[in-house]
């Protein structure tokens, strides 16, 4: 409980955000022709360290050269343990045009590291004179970045969204595992001969909704490598889809249509959004604060709920 308001987070569309290596400029066309919302040019792990150089011209020259449309457009720096990261920062707001959105900065550990990348960033800005303040999306993928998340959420308002990296979360925790995202073979109850899968993505996940809701930012779920298994991804993308999350992250275009399945509200759950507002305005005309819709219980806190389902499908348009 609390007499300070929820923020809002920003308010534009994360159903999916389509990676590729900045190091393969031949796909660059065919991401921007995607269905994802957000695009994510990388310079981080999916380039090797000699492409590093090469790969940040590639992305510095897409930005401004490939129409992105009306997508969000963010770039993968490199980590802060790194000796590229600097260099991306600041070649990328030297000479890149106005068409970026957003730096990614993957691994962050504490709000910390956060001031340090706005410092440099604001200074770039003030420099160049560039008119767009560049915002920021986060990872969550590691130890440090999951103890530390509320103060990560809350280290600075260039913050649009944070993303749980499965991947480096998993090896920063020492977790027995090479999958990224999804079912894991061992992680499961045992009772009467059966076995019950349960979820270790879980914890971090909700742990990272509430620090993004408590802040207004935006959180995503990220990686599922088996890009082969479509019933995988979706059941991942449904779970972090109820726990509040508002998109995920594509790492092949086959992945996106899948996302933005998930992400956007059937027409089902949107009509009995609508009906539960409508129920509500005649319930509070009649002077009640509860009322029943479809035999089930709904009161005040059903609006709210049902004003997230609302508000979403407005902003796709539906
Ligand atoms: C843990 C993390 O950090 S995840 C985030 C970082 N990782 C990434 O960015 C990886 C992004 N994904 C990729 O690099 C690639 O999709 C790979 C390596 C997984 C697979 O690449 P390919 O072997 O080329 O895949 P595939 O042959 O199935 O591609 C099918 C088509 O999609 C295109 N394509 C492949 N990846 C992408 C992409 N990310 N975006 C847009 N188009 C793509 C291919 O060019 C090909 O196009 P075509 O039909 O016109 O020839
Ligand atoms: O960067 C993403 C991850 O899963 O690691
Ligand atoms: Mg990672």
């Amino acid at each position: 409980m609390s007499f300070r308001i929820q923020p809002a987070p920003p308010a534009r569309l994360n159903r999916c955000q389509l990676f590729g290596p900045g190091s393969r400029p031949a796909i660059f066309e065919k991401m921007a022709a995607s269905e994802a919302d957000v695009i994510n040019l990388d310079l981080e792990d999916s380039v090797a360290p000699d492409d590093k150089d090469t790969a940040r011209a590639n992305v510095i020259a897409a930005i401004g050269d490939i129409d992105w449309g009306e997508k969000t457009l963010s770039v993968r720096i490199n980590g802060l343990d790194t000796p590229y990261w600097y260099r991306d920062v600041v070649e990328i707001l030297e000479q890149a045009s106005d068409r970026i959105d957003q730096i990614m900065i993957p691994k962050v550990g504490n709000g910390g590291d956060l001031y340090a990348v706005d410092a440099l960033v604001t200074a770039v800005e003030r420099a160049k004179g560039r008119k767009k303040a560049i915002g920021f999306e986060v990872i969550i993928e590691s130890a440090a970045g999951i103890a530390h998340v509320e103060e990560i959420a809350a280290a600075t308002p260039r913050l649009q969204a944070m993303s749980l990296g499965a991947a480096d979360f998993a090896a920063s925790m020492g977790m027995a595992t090479t999958g990224i995202g999804g079912t894991q073979e061992w992680y499961y109850m045992h009772r009467e001969g059966q076995q019950y899968w349960s979820d270790p993505w879980h914890w971090a996940q909700a742990a990272i909704v509430a620090a993004c809701r408590t802040h207004g930012v935006l959180p995503v779920d990220g990686p599922f490598g088996d890009f082969s298994d479509d019933e995988g991804f979706r059941a991942q993308a449904r779970r972090s889809a109820t726990l509040g999350m508002v998109g995920k992250w594509a790492i092949h275009p086959k992945q996106v249509a899948l996302s933005n399945e998930v992400f956007t509200p059937s027409e089902d759950a949107v009509s009995e959004a609508r009906e539960i507002l409508t129920a509500m305005e005649e319930a509070t005309k009649r002077g009640e604060g509860a009322t029943v819709y479809k035999g089930r219980l709904v009161d005040i806190a059903s609006i709210k709920q049902a004003e997230v389902i609302v508000r979403q499908a407005e902003m796709i348009g539906l």
